[in-house]
């Protein structure tokens, strides 16, 4: 990284990650305390969606608070200077590992801990009126534990601000693909897409093309879970499946899924106590001389020009969702 783009208060130690908007770094802090350190590319910083879009995720993960949302340490929304500083989880994104373990899958009970927890995350999102928007194995986050956290909230708004709908196309749900507004209903489909890939190995739609996929997504139905997979229990497979239904308002919550997972785990589900996410956010703030115009801590504004609006996910290039790396 240039001079001009180091920041203040962090040594670099290596690159960890690179994506469509930043680069990743593993970092220490004045405490000496690892993180890892987003520093978006100069031409996100240039490009004003691309801009939005990472100040957006740096006010948000800034904002919410929950053990299973990637918490944000420090950070700075907007400018030549900007960042995140975020938690760092050693073995990386799920799909950073997922390819390399056998039948590409992670043992069953593992894989139930993964979906719990994501499915927690959402809860506690949609609980706060908002909806994510890009539920995906590179968005989730495991410790060496086993435990995961939901992190990249740039496509995130809250329903009552409005926001631009987006998702990435192996994902997204048949609304998004038609153009409509994205709801919790939405990320609820994603999700489902997602616990059918971690319990069965495989994704239930494939397609070559953006087009392809539309068609499977809007024309097809899954294999039942439990043929692929006899372990899953018959009310995760059976909420699943109402996960992928094509009307929104067919879909369970996020909650009654996350509660199905819990038994399935042996757990007894309890309902889930949130704190105000306002209410430390003084305590999460860098120090006034590093904050920049849009100051991390200023409340959150939807992410209108930073999502890939659906419609237009085959012309962007930049922005295409199907085009991103992942
Ligand atoms: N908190 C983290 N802990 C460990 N590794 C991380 C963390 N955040 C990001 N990474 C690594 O960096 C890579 C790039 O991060 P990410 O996908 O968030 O970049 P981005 O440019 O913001 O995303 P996008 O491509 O969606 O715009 C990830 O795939 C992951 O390997």
């Amino acid at each position: 990284m240039s001079e001009d783009r180091a920041i203040p208060g962090y040594t670099l130690h290596r690159v960890i990650g690179r994506g469509n908007t930043s680069l990743v770094w593993l970092a220490t802090d004045a405490r000496k305390q690892q993180v890892a350190l987003k520093v978006p590319h100069s031409e996100t910083l240039r490009v004003h969606e691309a801009a939005e879009r990472f100040g957006n995720e740096v006010r948000l993960t800034l904002k919410f608070k929950h053990p299973h949302v990637v918490r944000g340490h420090a950070g700075m929304a907007f400018g030549p200077k900007a960042f995140l500083a975020a938690t760092y989880y050693p073995r990386g994104a799920l799909s950073d590992f997922l390819p390399q373990l056998p039948e590409r899958r992670l043992p069953f009970l593992e894989a139930l801990r993964v979906l719990a927890d994501v499915t927690s995350a959402l809860t506690y999102l949609h609980h706060q009126g908002a909806v994510h928007q890009d539920v995906k194995t590179q968005n989730v986050y495991v410790t060496e534990d086993g435990r995961a956290a939901l992190g990249d909230l740039g496509s995130t708004y809250f329903t009552a601000q409005g926001g631009q709908t987006s998702g990435s196309p192996y994902y997204m749900s048949p609304e998004v693909y038609h153009g409509e507004s994205s709801s919790s209903a939405s990320d609820v489909y994603s999700l489902g897409i997602l616990i059918y890939e971690l319990l069965s190995g495989e994704r239930p739609y494939h397609g070559n093309t953006y087009e392809e996929l539309m068609v499977a997504h809007l024309t097809r139905f899954p294999a039942p879970l439990v043929s692929l997979n006899p372990q899953v229990p018959r009310r995760v497979a059976r909420l699943a499946e109402l996960a992928l239904a094509k009307r929104a308002h067919d879909r369970p919550s996020a909650d009654a899924l996350r509660r199905a997972l819990l038994s399935a785990l042996g757990e007894t589900p309890e309902d889930e106590v949130y704190e105000d996410p306002e209410k430390d956010e003084k305590a999460a703030a860098m120090p006034a001389r590093q904050m920049g115009r849009h100051g991390p801590l200023e409340a959150a504004r939807p992410p209108e020009a930073a999502a890939v609006p659906a419609e237009k996910a085959e012309k962007e290039s930049r922005w295409n969702p199907f085009r991103r790396k992942k």
